[in-house]
Parts: structure tokens; sequence; C-alpha cells
């Protein structure tokens, strides 16, 4: 399918999507979230694609949502549509691993995009911020939720009603980025470790992935159970026996998803 906003390439099982609206900064309009959320899901539903990462440019990731287009919308119309809560639940529906590789601005709806997927890895140019509250607005795709889980109230109230931004550095104290690299490493690390994610079986990594996100629903009680279950299923796949009997035989394992 071609795109219009985004640039999308699959090698070595890794899906590679690229914002590509240099002359708004990557701002989040309806176009390019659709096309996004398209393929997300087309790269979910692919036999070749492991692992996705999503990444903007060198200056930014994403200037958030496109203030031109939201700026002339009534109650009514952002009510009726409700556009970013359609697509978050299209992007949190992935059920492949999403990395997103930051540098530059990542604010407001870039910030929020960063956070929906599973985990950031940031040069130490990336800038995260949920300036919202300087248009007489505030977070709508999950700033003031997602941001609060991560890095704490404190923090997530400072950035939430200053406006004010974050480096990587501090980004990465925080617990809200995994790993931050120089830019011109960005996307050699990111690329490693999405080969890492698509050599393993992608049985676990699906579950793994469900259990993490899961502990942001529900009690921890509840979270430990439904991580033991998933632990338990695991031992009717194959890949359980060859994981491990790869590991006592001192060879590499084959995965083969099944
Ligand atoms: C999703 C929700 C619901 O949570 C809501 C949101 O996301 S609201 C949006 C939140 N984001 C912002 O408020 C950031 C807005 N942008 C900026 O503050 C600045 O552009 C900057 C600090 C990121 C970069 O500044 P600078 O280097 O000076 O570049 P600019 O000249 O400002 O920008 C270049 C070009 O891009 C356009 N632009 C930037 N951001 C947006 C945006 N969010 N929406 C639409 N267009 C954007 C900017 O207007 C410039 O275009 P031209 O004027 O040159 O045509």
């Amino acid at each position: 399918m071609a795109f219009e906003t985004i640039n999308v390439d699959v090698q070595d099982h890794v899906c590679l999507i690229k914002l590509n609206r240099p002359e708004a900064l990557n701002a989040l309009n309806t176009e390019l979230l659709s096309e996004l959320a398209t393929a997300l899901e087309d790269a979910d539903a692919s036999d070749k694609v492991r692992c996705i990462i999503v990444t903007g440019s060198e200056k930014a990731f994403a200037a958030g949502a496109d203030i031109k287009e939201m700026s002339e919308k009534s109650f009514v119309d952002v009510y009726s549509e409700d556009l970013f809560a359609k697509v978050s639940n299209r992007i949190i529906g992935i059920r492949k691993p999403i990395i997103a590789a930051v540098s530059g601005y990542a604010l407001g709806g870039g910030c929020e995009l960063a956070m929906m997927c599973d985990f950031i890895i940031a040069s130490d140019t990336a800038k995260f911020g949920q300036p919202e509250i300087n248009l007489g607005v505030m977070p709508g795709m999950g700033g003031s939720q997602r941001l609060t889980r991560f890095i704490g109230k404190s923090k997530a109230m400072d950035m939430n009603l200053t406006g004010r931004f974050m480096e990587a550095e501090e980004a990465e104290r925080a617990g809200l980025v995994s790993r931050v690299v120089p830019a011109k490493k960005l996307m050699d690390e990111a690329t490693g470790a999405a080969q890492k994610i698509a050599e393993k079986s992608q049985l676990s990594v699906m579950a793994t992935k469900e259990a993490v996100n899961r502990s942001y629903e529900v009690p921890l009680a509840e979270g430990l159970l439904y991580e033991r279950r998933l632990f338990h299923s695991l031992f009717a796949t194959e890949d359980q026996k060859e994981g491990m009997g790869a590991f006592l035989e001192k060879r590499e394992a084959q995965f083969r998803d099944k």
C-alpha cells in the first residue's frame, strides 16, 4: 500500500515506519495518524515482520497533533470524531513489539505516541514534553495518564502544568526512556534491539508484551496470576522445548513460533 505521510520498509523481519511530514515537524494530522495505524496493523498481520520500529526525523519524532487542523474544531467535532482515541486503540491493539526511536522533539501527541510503543530508545537530542497547556487545552492521547504511570505524579504534573520539555538524559533517569545513545547511533541501536527481539519465539514475545502491559491495568495479585497463566501456557509450545533443549545442548535455539 502506498502512503503519503509515512515511509515503510521491511528488512530482516524488522518493519521500520518513518513519519514523513518534515515541513510540519511530523505533526500528527488525520492522514498521518490513519496511515500510521494502518501500517502498524499491516505489519502486525505480516509473516515477514517480527518487530516494528516507529521513528521520525533527526529534528522531530513528532511535534504533536496538527495544531492547524485542530484549531478550527468545535466540541461537537472533536467529541463526535474522537480521532485520538480511535487511533490510540488501534495502536495499543498491535501484538508485535513496537520500539519508538526518538530523536528531537516528541511533544504532545508525539510524546503520547512514543509512550504507546513498547519502549523508547532516545537520541541524546531528544526532548519530551506535554505542552498542550500552552494551547489552552490538555493532553488527549494519554499524556496525563501514561506519563504519570511512567515517571510518577510530581514530574508528570510538572511537565503537564508548566509545559516544559524534558531532555533525554532526564527522561532516562525518570524511566520514560530505556536507553539514550548519540544521535548518529540511534537507528543502529533501535535496529539492533529489534533484530534481537526478532530472533526470539514470537509466542513468548507476544505473551511477554501482553503481561507487561497488563501490569498497568490490574492490581498486582491479578497481574501475577495473569503472568503465571501465560507462563504455564508457553509449556504447550514447541518453542519452549526448543529453547530449553538448545540451552542444555549448548547450541543456538531455532524457534519456529509453534
Ligand atoms: C494529541 C493531543 C490531543 O494531546 C494534542 C497535541 O498534541 S497539541 C500539540 C502539542 N505540540 C505543541 O504544542 C508543539 C508545537 N510546536 C512547537 O512548539 C515548535 O514548532 C517546536 C518547539 C517543536 C519547534 O520550534 P522551531 O524549531 O522554531 O520550528 P517551527 O518554526 O515552530 O516549526 C516548523 C514548522 O512546523 C510547524 N509545526 C510545528 N509543530 C506543529 C504542530 N504541532 N502542528 C502543526 N504544525 C506544526 C510550524 O508551524 C512550522 O511550519 P510553518 O509555520 O513554517 O509553515
